[in-house]
């Protein structure tokens, strides 16, 4: 490997109409293998990034920009109504001529210490490839399931949902997607917030990358009260595709009776016989609410939201929990700031977390394991059993399985 001191690193904040903000714009492309933008796009994308309040960093050798790195603050869902503000870093590319010299892993440490001087107790990210980011302390909190229905005849599902779907405009999901969304991401956690680059997608109106998709279709759900708290948009993906497929873009429900119907009306579209979509629940209640179990096939697996926690005491404290008990657990954490040993106490569903590094542990993990662990998304015994979770007294998994139990099901679909 290399040394990052032939470089200088500048951070600044997106901005409209800006050299410095285009040139990141058309680096970042080159680094995920993107056509280089048109100058709509550029200002659609710096328009993106700006409405995110995107602190943009480059890494330059003379005047060449050999690589992009971008955080920024939004919030993430640590119990009912419970919106944590937390650090996403996105838009990470390395130049193929300077890889390995260390750029990213300065610019990663570089932005976890400024974090965790901020006062963010997490950072977050979605991920390329799996094998990057778990050596700076993140761990797979959520996950998505890529599933795929089939709709024939035989379909059933095995209770009614209530309320009902229309047929909306999918244009009409620029003002309505957004207040639907609100309502998800407070139910649960996991969700992080939308960005401003999703709505775009959702509607079928010109993206980053993309032109606009006239075949982007959108249905709402609305409550016995009239009152609309799901939506879809979707895409039939061609009359050679067989079986004729309907394939999901998004689908946003404010509770699980909108999740239910949602389906009920994707199943009942004619001339269409499967529908797929790659970001249903990890665990999806539609597979117990059909009458043929084995109609919902699970296509895929993908890890979704990554976290590094930067302060266990602020993060375990600010979650809501369901139980109560106590705990003791041993965090080894090679960038620091997750080092320790601390005793849990929850009761009433909140957690007194005090670090004492005198305490003998009930169980021990590294930092990435502690941010898998966060939500509650992923069980401690299996985690144990993976060898990720060491033991140190009797039956210790089971009970930090308790402890952590999530409040609601742990799922977002906020890929950034
Ligand atoms: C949040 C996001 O934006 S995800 C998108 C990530 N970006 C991409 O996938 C675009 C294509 N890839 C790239 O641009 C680059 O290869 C990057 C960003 C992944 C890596 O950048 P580099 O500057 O080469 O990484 P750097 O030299 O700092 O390496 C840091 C460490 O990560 C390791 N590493 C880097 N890339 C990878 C990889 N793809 N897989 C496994 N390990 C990796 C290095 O070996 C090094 O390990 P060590 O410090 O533990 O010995």
């Amino acid at each position: 490997m290399g040394s990052t001191d032939d470089y200088s690193f500048r951070t600044f904040p997106a901005a409209a109409a800006d050299p410095a903000t285009n040139t990141w714009i058309q680096a970042e492309r080159r680094g995920f293998h993107d056509t280089r933008a048109t100058d709509e796009q550029l200002a659609r994308t710096a328009d993106h990034l700006v409405t995110d309040r995107r602190q943009l960093t480059g890494a330059y050798r003379g005047d060449e920009l050999a690589a992009t790195f971008a955080a920024f603050e939004s919030t993430l869902n640590v119990g009912p109504n419970t919106l944590l503000p937390v650090s996403l870093v996105s838009n990470v590319t390395v130049r193929p001529t300077h890889r390995r010299n260390g750029i990213l892993r300065r610019m990663m440490t570089d932005h976890l210490r400024e974090a965790a001087a901020a006062g963010l107790a997490i950072a977050a990210l979605t991920v390329s490839e799996a094998t990057i980011y778990r050596r700076f302390g993140f761990g797979v909190a959520t996950w998505v399931s890529h599933v795929a229905l089939t709709t024939d005849a035989r379909f059933r599902m095995l209770g009614e949902p209530r309320g009902r779907c229309e047929l909306i405009e999918a244009a009409d999901l620029a003002t309505l997607g957004p207040q639907v969304f609100a309502a998800f991401h407070a139910a649960h956690p996991g969700s992080v917030d939308r960005h401003a680059a999703t709505w775009n997608r959702v509607t079928g109106a010109a993206t980053e990358k993309d032109d606009a998709n006239p075949g982007v279709y959108a249905a709402a759900h609305y409550d016995e009260a009239g009152q609309v708290d799901g939506y879809v948009s979707y895409l039939f993906k061609g009359w050679d595709t067989a079986p004729q497929t309907l394939e999901v873009i998004d689908l946003v429900a404010a509770d699980d009776n909108a999740y239910l119907g949602l389906w009920e009306f994707l199943a009942s579209v004619d001339l269409v016989e499967r529908i797929e979509w790659e970001a249903a629940p990890a665990d999806d209640p539609l597979r117990w609410a059909v009458d043929n179990w084995r109609s919902l096939a699970l296509t895929g697996l993908e890890d979704l939201l990554w976290i590094r926690v930067l302060d266990v005491v602020a993060a375990f404290e600010a979650r809501a929990y369901v139980g109560s008990g106590s705990m003791v657990l041993q965090v080894t954490d090679a960038l620091g700031y997750a080092n320790g040993t601390y005793r849990f106490a929850v009761a009433d569903g909140q957690a007194t977390v005090t670090r004492d590094d005198s305490a003998a542990p009930d169980v021990s993990v590294e930092a990435p394991t502690l941010g898998s662990l966060y939500l509650g998304g992923v069980d401690a015994v299996t985690l144990a059993a993976a060898g990720q979770l060491v033991q140190h007294t009797p039956n210790a998994a089971l009970r930090v399985r308790a402890l952590l139990a999530p409040v609601a099901s742990v799922y977002g679909s906020t890929h950034f």
